[in-house]
C-alpha cells in the first residue's frame, strides 16, 4: 500500500484539514493509497513534550521527530500544511488553553531558577518558534505560480491599490553595527566540532557552546546587533516619522528568527516608551511583564501592579496619543503594531502593504503611508527598491506583469539565522569567538552586554544541490536566473565561490546565469516584471523566505496559491502547500460568523504533486491518473469561480472543496487511462452533479452565526469537523466512497 502523509496542523489550514482530507481519503483510497495524519500543531508538538505529566489517553507521540527522520528515507511523501512557529505569548495561550482542557502540563517559566523549571524551559524552548519547518526540510525549494494560476491572475486580476509619485511611504534600516555589516564568515576545510566562546574583559571565558558539529565544506558564519546603536536607530526612527507624520511600522520575523527578533521586538517596545519605562520599568519588570512579550502582554498584565496599574495604563495611552502614529494591526481593537511579537511578520506585512499602495491602517482606521523599519540591513533594500519602483511607475499590473519563481536555499537548516542554539544574548561586555578543535579562533567580534550574537552554518551539500536545482529550473523554464549575493557580505562572498565551482558540473550552454546583489537584482526582476518577462531568483534561505511571499502577493493577490515543492536530498517528496502560514485572521472569521477564507489552492496542488510523485516512485499508475484529475478539477476551480471569496454568502472553503470534488470525480469519470476508476467515479460524478444545487444551499445555510470550535489551538474535534462539514448530502456521498 502507497502513503501519503498529510500534517495536521494549526488555525485556518487545519481547519480546511477537517473539510479536505476525508475528500482526499476517499479518492486516493481508490488507487490504494493510505492518507495518514500526523499531528505538528503546537498543541500536539506541546502534548508531545511532557509525556509523564499526561493520562494515557492523553499522551501523543513526537509526530515531528518522526517526521524528521522520514524526510531524510526515500520513501517520503509528506503533504506539509503551514504551521504556527510561536512567540511566546502564543505559546502561552495554547498552554493555558490546554490547562483548561484538563492537560496537566506546567506553565511556560519566563525565568526559570531550578533544575526542574530549566529542563521544563528547555521543552518548551523545542516548540517555540520557527521549531517544524527546519526539521522537514531536508532538501531545497522550488517554490512557483504554475501556468493555470498565472493565467486565472491575468484574466482575473485582483485589486492592487494606487501607488503615488509623492508616496511617502520608506524603508529604514541600520546599514552599520547590524547583522550585515559585522558579519564574518569561513569555510571548514575539514570537518571539525566547534566552540562559542565568551571571554570577558577580565579574560573570564564562558563556553556559550560547545560540541558544535561542521562537516568539510561548511560555510560559518558569525555576527552581531550592536543593540546600542539599534536602539539609538530605532529612536531616530520614531522622530523621523513624527517629523513626516507618517505611521511607524516594525517588520521582524520574531517567529522564524526566533531569539534574535524577539529581543529586537523587545527593544522597540522599550524606546518606543521610553518615557514609560523610565518612571514604571522596574514595576512591569517586578510584575513579570517584559518588553519582549508586547505590548498587548503589558497592558492585560497591568492589574498586578496595583493601585500603579491605572497610572502606568495612563502614561502608555498618552504615549500613544503623541506622534508618531504607530501603525495598526485591528484598529477596531486598538491592536498596534508593536502588541504581540508575531502579529507583524515582514514576509507577508512588507508586500500587504505594498500591494496596498504602499499603505498600512492607522489608529483612526485611516490608510497613511509608513515609515517601514527593518533594523537589520541584509535584506531591507529589496523591498525599498519596489517601493521606488512602484513610486516611479505607480502599481504592478497583475494582467500582464511576469512572475520571479523561486529556487530557495534551505536544507540541512542552511542560513537558520537566529536559530535557537547559536543565537545569544550577551551577558557581560567582552569578546565572542569561534573557536575550532586546535584551539584556532576562526572569527572573533568584541561586544557589549545586551548585544546579540549570532552564528549559522550551511553546509556544502545543500549548495550542491541548489545549485543543480537552479539549472534545471532555468533550462526548464528558459527564463534567466538569478543568484541573489552580494560579494560585498562575507557570507554571501563565500557562496559565490561554491556558487562558481558547482555550476561548473552543470551543462549552462545557452542559458542566463547571473550572481547580482539583491538590491540589483530585485531591480532587474521588477523592470523584467513590468515587461511581462519571467526571472528565477535563487536565493538563501531568507530571501526565500521574503521572495516567495513578496512577488506572489502582487503577482496573485496572495502567497496561497503558490506550487510549493522540496525535493528532498535523499529522493522523497515534501510538499509545502503555497507559500503562507496559517492565517489567525481566517479562525476569527469562521468563529464569527462560520464562514472560513482560507484558500486550499496551495493544498489541492500538493496533492496532485504527491500523487505524480508516488506514480514516479512506486510505480503506481493510478496515483498519476488521480494527479492528472485533480490538476484539471484545480483548473476549473479557478476558471469557474469556485475559489473562497472574502465574504459572507458567497462560496467559502468548504463550498470550493465541493466544487474540488466535483470537478475530480467528474475528470476522473471521463479519462481514459484507466477504465475501472473511470467507472467507479462515474456514478459518484453523477451524484455530485445532480446534487450540486442541494449541496451548495446546504452549505451556504451554514454560514452567518457564531461558531464554536471548543478551542483555538486544540479544538474539540467533532466540533470542528461539524463545523467544516455542514452538507448532510455531501457527506454522504464522500462517507460512501470512503468506506
Ligand atoms: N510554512 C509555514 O509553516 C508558515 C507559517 N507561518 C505562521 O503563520 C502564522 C501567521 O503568519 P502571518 O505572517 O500572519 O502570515 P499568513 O500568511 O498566515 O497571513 C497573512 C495573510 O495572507 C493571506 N493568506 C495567507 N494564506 C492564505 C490562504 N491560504 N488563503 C487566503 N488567504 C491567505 C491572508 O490575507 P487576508 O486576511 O487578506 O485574506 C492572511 O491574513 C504565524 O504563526 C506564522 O509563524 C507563516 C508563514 C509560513
Ligand atoms: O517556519 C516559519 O516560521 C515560517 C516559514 C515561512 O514563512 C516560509 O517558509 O515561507
Ligand atoms: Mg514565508
Amino acid at each position: 500500500m502507497s502513503t501519503i502523509i498529510y500534517t495536521r496542523t494549526d488555525e485556518a489550514p487545519l481547519l480546511a484539514t477537517y473539510s479536505l482530507k476525508p475528500v482526499l481519503e476517499a479518492f486516493a483510497g481508490t488507487a490504494g493509497i493510505d492518507v495518514q495524519t500526523r499531528d505538528i500543531s503546537l498543541a500536539g508538538r506541546i502534548l508531545a513534550q511532557f509525556p509523564e505529566r499526561l493520562t494515557e489517553e492523553q499522551r501523543v507521540g513526537d509526530a515531528l521527530a518522526e517526521l524528521g527522520e522520514l524526510a531524510t528515507t526515500p520513501e517520503a511523501n509528506i503533504i506539509k500544511l503551514p504551521n504556527i512557529s510561536a512567540s511566546v505569548p502564543q505559546l502561552r495561550a495554547a498552554v493555558a488553553e490546554l490547562q483548561a482542557q484538563g492537560y496537566a502540563i506546567p506553565d511556560y517559566p519566563e525565568d526559570p531558577q531550578t533544575d526542574e523549571e530549566r529542563d521544563v524551559r528547555a521543552r518548551y524552548d523545542k516548540v517555540k518558534g520557527s521549531a517544524v519547518n527546519p526539521v522537514l526540510r531536508e532538501g531545497n525549494s522550488d517554490r512557483r505560480a504554475p501556468e493555470a494560476v498565472k493565467n486565472y491572475a491575468r484574466s482575473k486580476p485582483h485589486s492592487m491599490g494606487a501607488w503615488s509619485g509623492d508616496s511617502r511611504t520608506r524603508v529604514a534600516t541600520m546599514g552599520e553595527h547590524d547583522f550585515a555589516t559585522n558579519e564574518q564568515s569561513v569555510v571548514l576545510p575539514a570537518a571539525d566540532t566547534l566552540t562559542i566562546q565568551h571571554v570577558a574583559g577580565d579574560g573570564t571565558t564562558t563556553v556559550l557552546k560547545d560540541g558544535l558539529k561542521v562537516e568539510e565544506g561548511e560555510v560559518v558564519d558569525a555576527t552581531f546587533m550592536d543593540v546600542a546603536a539599534l536602539r539609538a536607530f530605532l529612536t531616530e526612527q520614531y522622530d523621523a516619522a513624527a517629523a513626516d507624520d507618517v505611521l511607524l511600522s516594525l517588520h521582524l520575523k520574531a517567529t522564524m528568527m526566533k531569539v534574535s527578533d524577539p529581543i529586537i521586538f523587545g527593544h522597540a517596545v522599550e524606546t518606543f516608551f521610553a518615557d514609560v519605562f523610565a518612571q514604571y520599568g522596574e514595576q512591569l519588570a517586578a510584575a513579570g511583564l517584559s518588553a519582549r512579550d508586547g505590548l498587548g502582554g503589558i497592558l492585560a498584565g497591568l492589574d498586578a501592579l496595583g493601585e500603579q496599574a491605572e497610572e502606568v495604563r495612563g502614561a502608555i495611552q498618552a504615549r500613544l496619543a503623541e506622534l508618531p502614529r504607530l501603525s495598526m494591526v485591528n484598529s477596531d481593537k486598538g491592536i498596534t503594531n508593536l502588541h504581540v511579537p508575531s502579529d507583524v511578520i515582514v514576509d507577508a506585512s512588507m508586500p500587504a502593504m505594498i500591494r496596498n499602495g504602499g499603505k498600512l491602517w492607522g489608529p483612526q482606521g485611516e490608510e497613511a503611508d509608513t515609515l517601514a523599519v527593518i533594523p537589520d540591513s541584509s535584506y531591507a533594500g529589496i523591498y525599498q527598491v519596489v517601493i521606488d519602483d512602484c513610486k516611479a511607475h505607480g502599481a504592478y499590473d497583475p494582467t500582464t506583469m511576469g512572475s520571479v519563481p523561486n529556487v530557495g536555499l534551505m536544507a540541512k537548516k542552511a542560513e537558520e539565522y537566529g536559530s535557537h542554539d547559536k543565537t545569544f544574548e550577551i551577558a557581560t561586555d567582552g569578546a565572542v569567538q569561534v573557536v575550532d578543535s586546535s584551539g584556532t579562533v576562526l572569527m572573533e567580534h568584541k561586544v557589549h552586554a545586551g548585544d546579540i550574537w549570532r552564528a549559522c552554518q550551511t553546509k556544502d551539500e545543500p549548495v550542491r544541490d541548489w545549485v543543480k536545482l537552479a539549472v534545471n529550473r532555468a533550462r526548464a523554464t528558459g527564463d534567466p536566473a538569478i543568484f541573489w549575493l552580494d560579494e560585498a557580505r562575507a557570507h554571501d562572498a563565500n557562496l559565490i565561490t561554491k556558487v562558481k565551482t558547482y555550476l561548473a558540473d552543470h551543462d549552462t550552454d545557452g542559458l542566463d546565469l547571473r550572481i547580482m546583489s539583491p538590491v540589483e537584482a530585485t531591480k532587474v526582476s521588477v523592470e523584467r516584471i513590468r515587461e511581462g518577462r519571467n526571472t528565477i531568483s535563487v536565493t538563501g534561505n531568507v530571501l526565500r523566505d521574503y521572495n516567495t511571499d513578496l512577488f506572489p502577493i502582487l503577482e496573485l493577490g496572495t502567497s496561497a496559491k503558490m506550487l510549493s515543492v522540496v525535493p528532498l536530498m535523499n529522493g522523497g517528496g515534501l510538499f509545502e502547500t503555497g507559500a503562507g502560514g496559517s492565517a489567525p485572521k481566517h479562525v476569527q472569521q469562521l468563529q464569527e460568523e462560520n464562514y472560513l477564507r482560507w484558500d486550499s489552492l496551495g493544498e489541492f496542488m500538493a496533492i496532485a504533486e504527491s500523487l505524480r510523485h508516488l506514480a514516479d516512485r512506486e510505480g503506481n499508475a493510478r496515483a498519476a491518473v488521480l494527479g492528472d484529475a485533480l490538476d484539471k478539477a484545480t483548473e476549473r476551480v479557478l476558471t469557474e469561480d469556485r475559489s473562497p471569496a472574502r465574504r459572507l454568502g458567497q462560496i467559502d472553503n468548504r463550498g470550493s472543496h465541493f466544487y474540488l470534488a466535483l470537478y475530480w470525480a467528474q475528470a476522473l469519470a471521463e479519462q481514459t487511462a484507466d477504465a475501472e476508476l473511470a467507472a467507479a467515479f462515474a456514478p459518484v460524478a453523477q451524484e455530485l452533479t445532480e446534487k450540486e444545487q442541494q449541496i451548495a444551499q446546504e452549505l451556504l445555510d451554514a454560514q452567518g452565526s457564531p461558531v464554536d470550535l471548543g478551542g483555538y489551538y486544540h479544538p474539540d474535534e467533532d466540533k470542528a469537523a461539524a463545523a467544516m462539514r455542514p452538507s448532510a448530502t455531501f457527506n454522504a456521498v464522500i462517507d460512501a466512497l470512503r468506506a
